[in-house]
């Protein structure tokens, strides 16, 4: 489907954006192997965490779910059972990443599988820790790629230190470490989100982080709990650039999730000199939530890397938009990781903004863009890949014309009723 975006007069109002994805995830997986039952409100309806709550029943878990609330019928850490059929987790990283850690635990053979981009997706970094600790899986190239084959093995604990900061990463080998002989410790170069620590604690599991380290003991068994899912910082990230960039917003982001290592892009947006405000804050299940006020403002361009990539991997394409409206150069490093997510992120964002007039480098590591563009709106790619549709919307409503979105329905991986919302908006 064709989504056509163009300029609006003013962006005012109140927005209450989806639930968080990776918490959404999370929230079905440990109330399945939890005992008894896990009521979860703010869940999000997006195709990725519904393909989570397939593969769930697949393994024998009652699920019901009406619109953003869940009830999972938990049945302890070895309740699952084997699936009659193939395990389908769509489009999403997160589910084979993390489910496979699960699997590698269980008394029975699973197989994974998922879309075309899930299929390129690596997977080496998740069954090379998983076969040191004794799991028996195999795959395309050796089980580097989907699908994947997962027959459950006893396992024992590793202290392994990854190559990438990656939670989809640690959280598999957390999961596995449920099941293992032994304490099991990640190590990672940066910190990298860590909400599989915070639920898995607030279940009853015996984890602690210092630092990029966390450890876990294996447990009989996990407790049912009730989850309010914040909003997802990285759905109101497009809202925060429309707005900082939007000669005439105003915008109220309410109960947005503030978890620090998913903060990085509103220290990037107040770096680059934005109108942003953090108005109230509060706790909910051990996660940081808040309201955000951003007004339109005047950006300059900055430099970043490092540490902070992890804390907002998902939003750099839409920070790629923001830059494009900032005075002076941007440029970003260390972001390799992005040319293995949905898409090559580096190479389509910046493929796309250039289409549309940007003017914007693609680095080995990274981009480099010049500020003060004026965009003219063309018919752009999204590349099935909703991060770049959403970024690409919010270049939209900055063009002069119309800007026409190809394969737009991409979005409802995570943010179903994004056009809706930001059109909303529009006065
Ligand atoms: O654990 C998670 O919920 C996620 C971790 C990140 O992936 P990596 O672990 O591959 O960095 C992120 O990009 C993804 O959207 C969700
Ligand atoms: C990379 C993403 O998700 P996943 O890895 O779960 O497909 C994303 O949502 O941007």
């Amino acid at each position: 489907m064709e989504k056509e975006v163009s300029k609006i007069p003013k962006l005012t109002g109140k927005i209450k954006v989806p639930g968080d994805k990776s918490i959404s995830h999370r929230a079905i997986m440990f109330g399945a192997l939890a005992w008894g039952k896990t009521n979860v409100k703010g869940f999000l309806q997006g195709e990725d965490c519904l393909s989570t709550i397939k593969c769930f029943r697949k393994l024998g878990i009652k699920i019901e779910q009406n619109n953003d609330e869940v009830q999972i019928w938990g049945k302890g850490l070895k309740g699952l059972t084997e699936p009659q059929d193939i395990l389908d987790v769509g489009n999403s990283g997160t589910t084979l990443r993390l489910i496979s850690g699960i699997l590698a635990g269980q008394n029975f053979l699973s197989i994974l599988t998922g879309d075309n981009s899930i299929r390129k997706r690596p997977m080496a970094r998740v069954t090379d820790p998983l076969r040191l600790m004794g799991a028996d899986i195999s795959g395309r190239e050796n089980g580097k790629l989907a699908p994947l084959v997962i027959k459950g093995q006893n396992l024992k604990a590793i202290n392994f230190t990854s190559p990438v900061a990656s939670a989809q990463v640690k959280s598999a080998i957390l999961l596995a470490g449920l099941y293992a002989e032994g304490i099991t410790e990640v190590n990672e170069p940066s910190k990298s989100r860590n909400h599989t620590e915070i639920m898995l604690k607030s279940f009853g599991a015996e984890i602690d982080e210092v630092d990029n380290k966390v450890r876990i003991k294996p447990m009989p068994n996990l407790q049912a709990q009730d989850i309010h899912v914040p909003g997802d910082i990285s759905s109101a990230a497009f809202f925060l650039v429309a707005g900082a960039i939007h000669p005439s917003a105003d915008l109220l982001l309410e109960g947005v999730g503030l978890n620090p290592t998913r903060t990085g892009i509103i220290d990037v947006l107040q770096q680059m000199g934005a109108n942003l405000e953090i108005t109230e804050t509060w706790t909910s299940a051990g996660e940081e939530v808040g309201n955000i006020r951003i007004k339109s403002s005047n950006l300059k361009g900055i430099k970043f890397g490092g540490d902070i990539i992890p804390r907002l991997i998902d939003e750099i394409p839409v920070i790629a938009v923001a830059a494009c409206f900032a005075s002076g150069i941007t440029e970003i490093r260390d972001a390799e990781e992005l040319k293995v997510k949905e898409s090559n992120r580096l190479s389509t964002i910046a493929t796309e903004l250039t289409k549309l007039g940007a003017k914007i480098e693609e680095l080995p590591d990274g981009l480099r863009i010049e500020g003060n563009s004026s965009l003219t709106g063309k018919l752009v790619e999204s590349y099935h890949d909703h991060r770049i549709a959403m970024s690409l919307a919010v270049a939209g409503i900055m063009a002069e014309g119309t800007t026409v979105i190809k394969d737009s329905e991409c979005v409802d991986i995570s943010f179903p009723g994004f056009f809706e919302m930001l059109v909303g908006k529009l006065d």
